[in-house]
């Protein structure tokens, strides 16, 4: 499988650095950012290629990743989807507008190509998506992240936002689309708390979900990418995970 990077800042980075090290199963060969000096960065690990466009890259790949942000998804998705080249999305909040949702599920029919929500920074997805079979009451997630990692400065806890996901990823569009995918994967827009919180030094998240199977509670205290603090490293591995996943013929979870 061919494969190129969108956006190559911290996840790209760490995906980079296991295709150098001959651990990621796919050819990744093509580097796009709007900041050239980066893709050239990348590019340098593995003897890739840099390219000036994201169309430049649709007669190369089997699959583009896209590790940009939720403005590049809503730009550049549609035009890969509809060259029916595969696409991993990192930045899912985007997926969470209804409109470009569907917009793309129509192109990804029309042109046989897939889109993939990798399970990112949070663990539960696997559980949720099994709880959505039957009904589900609430899904709630609270995520608390150093305050360096959502960009303020500040001596004592304090909430960011409490509300809905939707709005959530509109507020926070590089720190919560973890929310986003939870709201997808359970079919609902869960409840969202963000905190920053000087006592801690990892991106932590705490999803709770009761359903008619019952009830389950997972927490991720994850550590951060090098590059990007708002980022955890978890995000990075679960699109390697995915990546590998695709050259599987047996595949354990939902
Ligand atoms: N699904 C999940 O669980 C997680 C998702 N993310 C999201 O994944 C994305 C990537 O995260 P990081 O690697 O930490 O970000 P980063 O900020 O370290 O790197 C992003 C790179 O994309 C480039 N870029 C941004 N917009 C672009 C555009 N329109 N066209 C071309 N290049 C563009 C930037 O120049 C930068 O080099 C972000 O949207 C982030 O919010 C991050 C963590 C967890
Ligand atoms: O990496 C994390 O911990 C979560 C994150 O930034 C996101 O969901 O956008």
């Amino acid at each position: 499988m061919k494969v190129g990077i969108l956006g190559c800042g911290a996840i790209a980075n760490i995906i980079t650095n296991f295709a150098a090290e001959g651990k990621l199963g796919v050819d990744l060969n093509f580097f796009y950012d709007r900041d050239i000096e980066r893709a050239e960065n990348l590019a340098s690990q593995v003897d890739g290629t840099v390219l000036l466009s994201i169309e430049d890259m649709l007669d190369k790949v089997d699959l583009v990743i896209e590790a940009a942000s939720p403005q590049a998804v809503r730009e550049v998705v549609p035009t890969v989807i509809g060259a029916g080249v595969d696409m991993i999305v990192m930045s899912v909040g985007a997926l969470l507008d209804n409109e470009l949702r569907e917009r793309l599920d129509k192109l990804a029919k029309e042109n046989n190509a897939k889109i993939y929500a990798p399970s990112g920074a949070i663990v539960g997805i696997d559980g949720i998506k099994a709880a959505s079979i039957g009904k589900i009451q609430s899904a709630s997630l609270v995520t608390r992240k150093p305050p360096r990692s959502l960009g303020i400065s500040t001596d004592e806890e304090k909430i960011l936002y409490e509300g809905k996901a939707g709005d959530a990823v509109l507020k926070f569009p590089m720190n919560i689309n973890v929310a986003a995918t939870l709201s997808l994967a359970c079919g609902m827009e869960v409840d969202v708390k963000i905190i920053a919180d000087p006592a801690v030094d990892r991106n932590m998240h705490e999803v709770h979900v009761i359903g008619e199977f019952g009830e389950f509670k997972t927490i991720t205290e994850n550590l951060r990418c090098s590059m990007n603090p708002k980022t955890s490293v978890l995000a990075a591995y679960s699109a390697i995970k995915l990546l590998k996943s695709l050259n599987e013929t047996i595949h354990i979870g939902t």
